[in-house]
């Protein structure tokens, strides 16, 4: 799994208890899975059609750096499998898990439309084929 993402703890992002607030970590994580699938699939227009169920494992306080990980577990037609895992920067404990991120690649029409795409794809890659 790549973590690209690092988050810093800041004191807004904590619940009353003194720990990251989880509706955050989920927003982080959704962000992450959009942006990734936009870049893999060439299509700004993705959304978040599925999460299945999280695992909150540990918790995180102010002043951690988190770092956030998707790995791509199936690439169908329309859509893109992903999988997350959140975890401590520095002990690297898992925080979070997340099995199954259903995006959706959508037309104009927003509507499903089948992406093209059966592999991962580096931007080095990319730009060595233009
Ligand atoms: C110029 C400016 C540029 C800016 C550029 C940067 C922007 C940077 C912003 C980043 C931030 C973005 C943030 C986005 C993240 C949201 O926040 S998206 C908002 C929340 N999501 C939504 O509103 C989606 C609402 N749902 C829908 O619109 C419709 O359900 C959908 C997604 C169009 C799908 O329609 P549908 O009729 O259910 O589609 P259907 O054909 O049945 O299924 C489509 C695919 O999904 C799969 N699927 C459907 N349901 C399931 C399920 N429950 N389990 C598994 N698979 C499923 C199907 O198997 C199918 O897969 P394929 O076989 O095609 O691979």
């Amino acid at each position: 799994m790549r973590f690209h993402t690092r988050k810093w703890v800041k004191p807004e992002d904590l619940n009353p208890n003194g720990t990251l607030f989880g509706g955050k970590l989920l927003a982080w994580i959704d962000e992450e899975a959009a942006l990734y699938s936009i870049v893999q699939l060439e299509n700004n227009r993705v959304v978040t059609k599925y999460m299945s169920e999280i695992n909150f494992m540990s918790k995180a306080t102010e002043g951690d750096i988190v770092e956030i990980g998707i790995d791509v577990k199936k690439f169908g037609s329309s859509s893109l499998t992903l999988k997350c895992e959140v975890r401590n920067m520095r002990t690297r404990e898992t925080i979070i898990t997340v099995e199954d991120i259903i995006m959706v690649n959508l037309g104009d029409d927003g509507k499903p439309k089948p992406h093209g795409k059966t592999k991962i794809e580096y931007i080095k890659d990319r730009l060595k084929e233009q």
